[in-house]
């Protein structure tokens, strides 16, 4: 039987929400003072989107196959992203054969090496595997956990990323992870007002229900490690991303020094199965957080969890829809899932993707059974406004 060949690879831009989910409209929790590392300069201690978290926004790639089945796969990379795409990587990829996972993503990292390794151009090789992955499950007519390996758990359980624990423990979820508001910029002041917020949280919700940080990394060794000592008392679960991802060393140190009940989690910002051994060998971190459409995909995902799972680690992928999870629900490394709250208040459950995708999935009662549609059984929204990269 000829297997299809990928005959075209093409690259959208969209606005406003989507993969891109810190691009939000005014108002929303998910801009609304959260320590940064640019914290330092009190003109971008207000909002992300004032320095530019959203800047480049989302990028949607379309993979089409010569036998009609076309492949979905969403990140964040925007304009710069879309041009990658169309103007670079789509020459290699158009051609070849689409059960040819590794050897295109073989070909997509090492063509890229001289501009990429991590960041944007990595975002832009995993939304390509993204659709490369959906392409063949549709080419194959089975869900990407098939491709995988199938199932090893009936559902996903998830825990809550927002600013309310609280409704997120009575919506079912099994921990809540705060976004950390102060970092070392605010002092003494701002250490005191985050422990007055995990302490009322911690109140609300009583003593068994998991509370985390995401210090989204915006701290220095020390303050890291006077927070973690101090949130002790409130039996925070874990604290996340606390200094710059290129810190493996300070990594290492604040896991010396933290309490030892405490996890210390990173990895949304990391990319490839070298970065990632960089922070499970030197880092010291206790559960790695990759992110499916920026870490190299779903190809190189595989080769992450492996190795997280040699050095007997959890793997669990940063909040990114269905992309991610069809991968943990494959794994027996991966026990739970992120779902970020999108409601611009937290206060119910919406697409994490909204409005980008179709029929995509949320958890019940903090559960999800993954539908057993082909790929990773969502469209594309074609009623938003989808741009094609600029040629000139
Ligand atoms: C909520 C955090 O500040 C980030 O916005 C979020 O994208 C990420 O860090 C997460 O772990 O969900
Ligand atoms: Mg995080």
């Amino acid at each position: 039987m000829a297997v299809p060949r990928i005959r075209q690879l093409r690259a959208y831009t969209v606005r406003g929400g989507g993969a891109d989910y810190h691009d939000q409209a005014a108002g929303h929790w998910i801009d609304d003072h959260i320590a940064t590392p640019m914290a330092r300069y009190p003109e971008y201690r207000h909002s992300r989107q004032s320095f530019g978290l959203n800047a480049l926004g989302t990028l949607v790639v379309e993979a089409e196959a010569d036998d009609g089945s076309v492949g979905l796969g969403v990140t964040v990379g925007g304009e710069p992203g879309a041009w990658i795409v169309e103007k670079h990587l789509a020459g290699l990829v158009e051609g070849q054969r689409v059960t040819d996972l590794e050897k295109i993503w073989d070909q997509l990292y090492l063509s890229t090496l001289h501009y990429g390794r991590k960041g944007l151009v990595l975002n832009t090789v995993s939304g390509i595997d993204l659709a490369l992955w959906d392409l063949l499950g549709q080419v194959r007519q089975e869900p990407v956990y098939h491709l995988l390996g199938g199932a090893v758990r009936d559902e996903l359980v998830f825990y809550a990323t927002g600013p309310r624990p609280d409704l997120a423990q009575k919506m079912g979820f099994i921990g809540g992870k705060l976004p950390l508001r102060h970092g070392p910029a605010e002092g003494e002041e701002g250490l005191r007002a985050n422990l007055d917020a995990l302490a009322a949280m911690r109140q609300r919700v009583g003593d068994d229900f998991w509370l985390m940080w995401d210090c989204w990394m915006s701290l220095d060794l020390d303050y890291a490690t006077r927070l973690a000592h101090a949130a002790d008392e409130y039996g925070l679960r874990w604290i996340e991303e606390p200094l710059l991802p290129d810190d493996y060393w300070g990594h290492a140190d604040l896991r010396r020094r933290m309490p030892a009940r405490m996890l210390l989690t990173a990895g949304e910002h990391e990319a490839t199965r070298w970065g990632f051994r960089l922070l499970l060998e030197t880092g010291q971190v206790d559960i790695v957080q990759p992110d499916v459409g920026w870490c190299g995909g779903i190809t190189e995902l595989r080769r992450i969890a492996a190795l997280a799972d040699s050095h007997g680690k959890a793997v669990v992928p940063h909040g990114s829809s269905v992309y991610s999870y069809h991968f943990v629900l494959s794994r027996p490394n991966s026990p739970f899932a992120e779902f970020l709250m999108m409601h611009p208040d937290a206060t119910e459950v919406v697409p994490m993707l909204h409005p980008l995708l179709l029929d995509e999935p949320v958890p019940e009662g903090g559960r999800l059974r993954v539908p057993d549609r082909p790929g990773f059984g969502v469209r594309l929204n074609r009623e938003l406004d989808l741009s094609r990269p600029h040629t000139h």
